[in-house]
């Protein structure tokens, strides 16, 4: 990877009225990498990739895109940067998808060939109109266009939201292929999954600020607790499992029957919750230790119930 970073943000802010959007928001992006913004609805990702791009200039704070500022540097960076809007945003819907990304590919000195690329990107010969097209085609023309250009750089507003599990597996798999092919790509996902699975850098905003970033191990491993999961009858007595259970322990009835322990996890602790069972006469059902999920943590850095994902 190289030392330059790919994308640099610093303080930025971005106001729309008395909505802060973005308020105060700094990352980089390593070149090479696959980094991934994740946040509810409103956090402010959109608003900062939409400036990276240079559709919305920042009221304050410093961007650089390969070096250059995208409010000032449009054309030096259009050649380089391939963009996917939300939902394909802004195409012309009477246009088929291989005439867009032809003309798209004229624009472009180095264009991947559309054919190959459209059927990379699961579309085939799909001949019918933009405007007649499923939510999920639109997204693989979208993305066929952010990638037809061979640019250094993708910005991808959620790239999967709306497709079936195989088309979604098949981009993770094209967007690692991007990235050994030394492309950088940064997305925003709802899908907390997809950014553990894919990303080497996540970035957790809110109210239009980092709360946190790093790999997902980092993210996960920064958590001392582990946590226990197992099942039971429903409605068992957390209160009275969580007093016998060193202070600190925090047990939950996640849904119907099935629970969750999270807390530092040795032998002992272990034993006192299966003899509180075996007093309770409680089989726990497969019983598991294992280390937090991205998406635990994350739940628990935005508040977990404020705001589904
Ligand atoms: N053009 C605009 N005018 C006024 N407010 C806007 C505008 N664009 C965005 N906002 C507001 O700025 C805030 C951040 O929006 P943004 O789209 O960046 O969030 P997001 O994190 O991408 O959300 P989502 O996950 O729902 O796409 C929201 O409160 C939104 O309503």
């Amino acid at each position: 990877m190289s030392a330059a970073p790919a994308v640099e943000i610093s303080s930025l802010v971005k106001r729309y009225g008395t909505v802060s959007a973005v308020d105060g928001l700094s990352l980089r992006v390593a070149a090479g990498s696959i980094t991934a913004v994740i946040g509810p609805n409103g956090a402010g990702k959109t608003t900062t990739i939409e400036i990276c791009e240079g559709f919305r200039r920042p009221d304050s704070g410093v961007v650089r895109v390969l070096g250059l500022d995208p409010s000032r540097d449009g054309a030096a960076l259009r050649p380089r940067v391939g963009v996917m809007l939300q939902e394909g945003a802004g195409f012309y819907p009477g246009a088929r998808p291989a005439e867009l990304l032809t003309h798209l590919a004229r624009l472009h000195a180095h264009p991947l060939d559309v054919a190959m690329l459209m059927s990379r990107v699961g579309l085939g010969d799909l001949r019918a109109p933009l405007r007649r097209l499923s939510g999920g085609e639109r997204q693989r023309v979208a993305l066929a266009a952010a990638l037809v250009g061979r640019p250094e750089l993708v910005f991808l507003d959620e790239p999967t939201a709306g497709l079936d599990p195989a088309a979604r597996r098949s981009t993770w798999a094209l967007l690692a292929e991007l990235r050994s092919a030394g492309v950088t790509v940064v997305l925003t996902t709802h899908l907390i999954d997809e950014a553990e699975r894919l990303a080497d850098h996540v970035v957790i905003v809110d109210a239009g600020r980092v709360l946190a970033e790093g790999t997902p191990a980092e993210l996960t491993s920064g958590v001392s607790d582990d946590v226990i999961r197992f099942g039971g009858p429903p409605r068992l007595d957390v209160a009275s499992l969580r007093a016998a259970l060193p202070d600190g322990a925090v047990v939950r009835e996640v849904t119907p029957g099935a629970y969750e322990v999270a807390a530092v996890v040795d032998p002992r602790l272990l034993a006192t919750l299966t003899s509180w069972c075996a007093a309770n006469d409680i089989l726990a059902e497969g019983l598991q230790v294992g280390h937090r999920s991205l998406e635990d943590v994350y739940l628990e850095l935005i508040g977990a119930g404020r705001s589904a994902p």
